[in-house]
């Protein structure tokens, strides 16, 4: 298995540079990151080059965080911003050859919003494609972001089968799935068609996967069975420093280790 270090969480203590550094040092196969504005592209690309590490995802800027947004494409009346969000977020990771790119819902609900989203993820995949780049969508579950637009694979199913562009992909964030859906495997099954990128933590503390209500070893080896061999994405929160919560990558590594 391959397995991508989310640097939005793992090893956020250190600058985004050193955050690739680091992973690659620990052993991980890809890095993806959340907000990576702040940093110049040139600096992320010299990192990644430097490593060999793939940067996988990045998400479009959440808008006003001190106001309460957390995401932009489905706020009907913010239309211009968000798509001033997709197109730098796509220009963001073209400097940076990532793969793709999360565009984020935000806190709204009802049909005018949905409308919003369904155009906007029109818009980011007519910009994204061309570029080889993914646009993908998350549900998030409703303790951590409650009134968040998108909250289900279901509605995300319906919602990509309306988009029907290529470019567009379900984020399957185990750790949301379980809590607002469970039937991990079977949902993993069923949507495999739809997922352009898998990210896990436990549930419900959201740290790393070796304890909770989630057997990973079971989660993981069904994925692999599947036939899914992409890297998939360690988004959890470490407690202390991320080196020391890494027992569950040696465990994974050995266990997957092919007999000579
Ligand atoms: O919270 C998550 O899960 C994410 O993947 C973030 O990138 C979006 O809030
Ligand atoms: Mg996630």
């Amino acid at each position: 298995m391959k397995f991508s270090a989310n640097l939005g969480f793992l090893w956020n203590d250190l600058c985004l540079p050193d955050a690739i550094r680091a992973a690659k040092a620990a052993g991980f196969d890809a890095v993806e990151c959340h907000w990576p504005y702040d940093v110049p592209a040139a600096e992320v690309r010299a990192a990644l080059e430097e490593t060999g590490l793939p940067m996988l995802g990045l998400n479009t800027r959440r808008g006003d965080v001190g106001a309460g947004d957390n995401g932009l494409s489905a706020l009907t009346g913010r239309e211009v911003e968000a798509r001033a969000a997709i197109t730098e977020a796509i220009a963001y990771a073209r400097a940076t050859q990532t793969r793709a790119v999360h565009v984020m819902a935000g806190y709204s609900a009802g049909p005018e919003a949905h409308a919003s989203f369904v155009a906007n993820l029109r818009f980011a995949c007519a910009e994204a494609a061309p570029h080889g780049i993914t646009i993908l969508i998350e549900p998030l579950n409703r303790h951590d972001a409650p009134g968040y637009f998108l909250q289900t694979t279901e509605q995300a199913r319906a919602i990509i089968a309306e988009v029907d562009h290529p470019a567009l992909r379900l984020m399957f964030d185990c750790y949301h799935v379980q809590i607002m859906e469970g039937d991990l495997t079977r949902r993993l099954t069923d949507l495999q068609p739809l997922i352009g990128h898998i990210q896990f933590a436990s549930v419900p503390d959201r740290g790393a996967p070796d304890h909770g209500e989630v057997d990973y070893a079971d989660i993981f080896a069904t994925i692999a069975a599947l036939g899914y061999d992409l890297a998939l994405g360690a988004e959890y929160k470490p407690v202390g420093k991320t080196e020391n919560t890494l027992g569950w990558l040696d465990l994974t590594r050995r266990s997957t280790q092919k007999a000579p």
